[in-house]
């Protein structure tokens, strides 16, 4: 019998972030296109005025003084501007080049005439055309803090700045144990046994979320023997930072996984959760071969709550390691009732609306089913003692689908 006290939902997972953030790795400093999809170690500051110098945003004529104005020479974009001296004199000037001192307006070269001896004629625009120094950003501003995570825009606005390397936390590594003797890698299921549906599943997740996933750190199933257990676990630990484990987190003949940690000397950051489906997962702290903190997810095997456990659980921990804020939740309109579980946080698989707002429950939502998971969205959240009624506002606890996956 388990003597466990599940912890509450919400608890759960403030304490597997904090867990994360206290153990996140050191920072690495690489290249600009290498940094997609990693996350700011330190904030990103300004180099320099953006703009740099003042830049024409037009094709056309910097002018000095009342027109007409007579063409002395010409500034294109790379270029260093000699200062405009005299009134009634102009450059041609390119788009992006650097206006000269002097220059009182800019004149869009459609919006220009020339005469017979050569002389510009033209009316400014009330906007001027050109953008300043420090327009976009003052030299040491912090533009994103530590802890951003690094898109192509990020990346972008860092080449803009003039960066070549940015200092990023390093991945996390993540490995994948898959327990069960039941389990079948091939073929379809039948005579008592069933097809591995977490060892082939869970890698994407954990890579959605951040974590690196070797091919080679990808074992199972995993013989249902303590033995067996503790050497999976022990040779996973020595490469990862983090091992999931599926399966074996209750406590029937062949759950071996309270006996393997107790064996690690694990320390327990939380064990049992008050939330259905899911409620056997387990987040452990277990020191590594090199002393370091290493984390042992225990995500239980029924494939719903598997996946349940690694976004109520590995998420938050995979965020704090990476030095991310914890994720938070969206609200979303519940377009149909939602039962509450009593005491226990209740997820309910949801497919949501095309804007995002209202979320529907989905079909085939047993923990032992993956079909409502292949349609939706995410799980609206029930918590203790509640129950959603239509209408009515609930956090979203979303899966971490990238852009393009559930249309
Ligand atoms: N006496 C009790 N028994 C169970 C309880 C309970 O409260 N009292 N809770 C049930 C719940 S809820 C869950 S969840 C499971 C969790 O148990 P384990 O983590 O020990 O998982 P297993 O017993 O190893 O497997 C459960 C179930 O999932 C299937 N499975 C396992 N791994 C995979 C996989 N990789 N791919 C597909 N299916 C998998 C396995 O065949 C079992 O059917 O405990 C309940 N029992
Ligand atoms: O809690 Mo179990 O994880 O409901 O299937």
């Amino acid at each position: 019998m388990s003597e466990e006290i599940p912890v509450d939902w919400g608890q759960a997972r403030a304490l597997a972030y904090e867990a994360g953030r206290r153990a996140a790795g050191p920072a690495e400093t690489i290249s600009l296109p290498d940094a997609d999809g990693r996350t700011l170690a330190e904030p990103l500051r300004a180099l320099t005025d953006l703009p740099a110098f003042p830049t024409s945003s037009i094709d056309g004529w910097a002018v000095r003084g009342p027109q007409p104005w007579r063409v002395v020479g010409r500034v294109l974009a790379g270029g260093v501007a000699d200062p405009l001296d005299e009134d009634g004199t102009c450059v041609e000037i390119a788009t992006g080049a650097m206006v000269p001192a002097g220059a009182d307006a800019l004149i869009r070269i459609e919006e220009s005439t020339r005469d017979a001896d050569g002389l510009v004629s033209g009316e400014p625009r009330a906007v001027p055309e050109w953008r300043l120094p420090g327009e976009e950003a003052h030299q040491g501003e912090e533009l994103l803090p530590a802890g951003t995570a690094v898109d192509p825009a990020v990346i972008g606005v860092a080449a803009t700045c003039g960066y070549e390397s940015l200092s990023v936390r390093a991945r996390p590594r993540a490995g994948l144990l898959v327990f069960g003797d039941e389990l079948l890698t091939a073929g379809p299921p039948g005579a008592g046994r069933v097809r591995d549906s977490l060892g082939p599943q869970v890698p994407g997740w954990l890579r959605r979320c951040g974590a690196v996933v070797e091919p080679g750190a990808i074992a199972g199933p995993v013989r249902d023997t303590l033995e067996a257990h503790l050497e999976a676990v022990r040779g996973a630990l020595a490469t990862a930072d983090l091992v999931c484990t599926t399966g074996g987190t209750m406590h029937g003949p062949v759950d071996h996984l309270h006996p393997a940690l107790a064996k690690l000397g694990a320390e327990y950051v939380v064990n049992t959760v008050a939330v259905r489906p899911g409620f056997p997962m387990l987040l452990a702290r277990v020191p590594g071969p090199d002393g370091r903190t290493r984390f042992l997810a225990g995500l239980p095997g029924n494939p719903q709550s598997a996946v349940i456990a690694l976004i109520t659980l590995v998420a938050p921990l995979l965020a704090g390691l990476q030095g991310r804020p914890a994720p938070r939740l969206a609200m979303v309109e519940a377009s149909a009732p939602v039962p509450g579980r009593g005491g226990f946080t209740h997820l309910a698989l949801a497919r949501l609306d095309h804007d995002g707002r209202s979320a529907a429950p989905v079909g085939h939502v047993g923990s032992a089913m993956l079909r409502g998971l292949s349609h939706a969205h995410g799980f609206v959240v029930v918590r203790p003692g509640a129950q959603a009624a239509a209408g009515d506002l609930v956090p979203f606890l979303p899966l971490p689908l990238v852009a393009g996956e559930r249309p």
